[in-house]
């Protein structure tokens, strides 16, 4: 008797394989297409859709994968490739995107074969967090697309050449026809350089391209700048996106920021400098229980509320500071003396931060305190942002000598050129404020005239916001809760005191920052004892106005 027919190779594996989907994000001209072609050349067997979204009226990017991956033996069939004709540049990849992927996995079960992989361009101004948080959503709301499929690894290509230099521009991106951003963007007023610390700062991988326009001094200060703002992701050095396409396909083998969201993303950061950073705790000593390190991270996108009522401020780790006092730590990361070599050996690969890579001098610092601001002060730190000034902390690393730095190490690029101080540095530099160090901020703060609202403080290069987050937690009715048991631990570890999870909690970046001098003026934003004795009764009586 014959045995039955053995199931062939790739219906078998259908039956578990989840096809990961790799998200290529990256400014306009950045490279991403490059990479793509660069994929899709060297992709030794693999079976890859394609998905492109292209913000031209032709849609560029197609016609260049197409021609060349069609050269290749690439493409078999129109599905193998999907082109969202009217992909929204402001608004990042929406239902049109989700879709494309059920008919993508419909193709490949019509013709009895599996993706081993979906790679998807984005347009270089979508948001790589907003295209990751309309996927979780999709979820739920869209099943069947999704089915068999997960968003994996979050890739950004970053012009190596331009990254430093537009970074410290205060250009809006409907301002940028120059990259074609023109007919779709009228109403993005957004910055550009927010959106480029976006893409880095949510990513799994930076592949950092067009090395070779990129001055050897300035691709130093970048890789120590990016290391910043995103020491999770692995970075990798590309001419014409040239790479392993293992290093980039399905790289973070899902365990990355897919699965986080904003606020994990935030946890994950502050998780980081607990666990890599030096504590040196603030004038008002902590009062609470040491922060404990370590928790699992677990994104909590989807708890059921719409996008205005949503309150979700979960943050895995418990900072010090009960009893309500102003108590609270100061995590830095990166001084030289502490770390000059460490491996951060996160599921993506993680990268080294070497003494070399840290020689700008380029650190990070997380401030967390349980009393509100009072806002008038905190006006006044405000006011001495870099956000008016013409050459910014990067530019000036670069144009003096970096510390530590050698000769050699400069190398014959930009930094050696411009080895004179720029007169703007030279001037005044007795009256600067040590916020004119920072190059990137963000955060969570908590305003004295508000008990209800937490705000999200953010600076980005020349731009800054403060604006209107979300509710506390503590505000919200058991009913508005998440569900899941795990979540809502989580949220309470955020919880200390008579206030709740109302708390300051803003990371830090910025070139040899004077941590303490920086500290020092947030603290002194904070109410004082008498003024937290006001607050209280104020709100206590309702909120009524004083
Ligand atoms: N010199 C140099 N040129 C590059 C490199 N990578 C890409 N280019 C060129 O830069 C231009 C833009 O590259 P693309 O790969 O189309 O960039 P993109 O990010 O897909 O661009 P958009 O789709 O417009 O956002 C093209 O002219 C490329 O040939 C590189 O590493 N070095």
């Amino acid at each position: 008797m014959s045995e039955p027919p053995a199931k062939r190779p790739r219906e078998a594996e259908a039956e578990h394989h989840v096809v990961p989907v790799t998200l290529i994000s990256g400014f306009l001209g950045a490279g991403k297409t490059s990479l793509l072609k660069h994929l899709l050349e060297n992709k030794a067997g693999l079976l890859i859709g394609v998905i492109v979204n292209d913000v031209a009226a032709v849609n560029i990017d197609k016609a260049l994968v197409s021609s060349k991956a069609a050269g290749e033996g690439g493409f078999s069939k129109q599905e193998d490739l999907i082109e969202l004709a009217n992909g929204c540049a402001c608004c990042s990849l929406g239902e049109e995107f989700l879709q494309s992927i059920g008919t993508m996995m419909r193709s490949a079960e019509r013709r009895n074969m599996q993706w081993d992989h979906i790679v998807v361009e984005s347009s270089g101004v979508a948001e790589p967090r907003e295209i990751r948080d309309n996927f979780k959503n999709a979820q739920l709301t869209m099943p069947e697309d999704l089915h068999g499929t997960r968003l994996d690894t979050l890739v950004t290509v970053v012009d190596a050449s331009t990254f430093l230099a537009e970074f410290e521009k205060r250009n809006r991106i409907k301002e940028r026809q120059d990259l074609g951003a023109d007919g779709y963007s009228e109403d993005n007023t957004r910055q550009v350089v927010d959106l480029m610390c976006e893409q880095v700062e949510c990513s799994d991988v930076v592949l950092l391209n067009k090395l070779d326009l990129a001055p050897e001094a300035e691709l130093a200060l970048l890789k120590e700048t990016i290391g910043s703002l995103n020491p999770h992701a692995k970075l990798l050095d590309s001419t014409r996106g040239a790479v392993e396409p293992t290093s980039i396909l399905g790289a973070a083998k899902g365990q990355g920021v897919s699965k986080l969201d904003s606020d994990g993303e935030m946890r994950r950061i502050v998780t980081h400098l607990h666990e890599h950073g030096h504590h040196d705790h603030g004038h008002a000593a902590a009062t609470g229980p040491a922060p404990s390190h370590g928790h699992a991270e677990h994104g909590h996108a989807e708890h059921g509320h719409d996008a205005a009522t949503c309150t979700d401020k979960s943050h895995d780790h418990a900072h010090a500071g009960g009893g309500g006092g102003g108590g609270g730590e100061v995590l830095v990361h990166g001084h030289h003396e502490q770390h000059g070599h460490h491996d951060h050996g996160h599921a993506s690969g993680g990268h080294k931060q070497s003494r070399e890579a840290l020689r700008f001098g380029i650190t990070s610092f997380c401030y967390s305190r349980r009393r509100p601001f009072h806002p008038h002060r905190l006006m006044a730190v405000i006011r001495q942002l870099p956000v008016r000034r013409e050459a910014l902390a990067l530019s000036e690393a670069l144009a003096t000598k970096a510390p530590g730095a050698t000769a050699a190490a400069d190398g014959g690029g930009a930094g050696a050129d411009a080895a004179a101080a720029p007169a703007a540095v030279a001037e005044g530099a007795e009256e600067r404020s040590p916020m004119q160090a920072l190059i990137r901020s963000k955060g969570f703060v908590w305003l004295s005239n508000s008990h209800s609202q937490i705000f999200y403080w953010q600076l980005a290069g020349k731009h800054f916001e403060l604006t209107q987050y979300a509710t506390w937690w503590a505000v919200v009715g058991e009913e508005d809760w998440p569900e899941d048991a795990e979540e809502q631990a989580d949220l309470k570890k955020d919880f200390a005191g008579e206030f709740g999870d109302r708390r300051q909690e803003m990371v830090f970046i910025g070139v040899a920052m004077d941590v303490k001098k920086i500290t020092a003026l947030f603290d002194e934003c904070l109410l004082t004892d008498a003024e937290l004795d006001v607050y209280r009764q104020h709100w206590a009586d309702g909120g009524a106005a004083a």
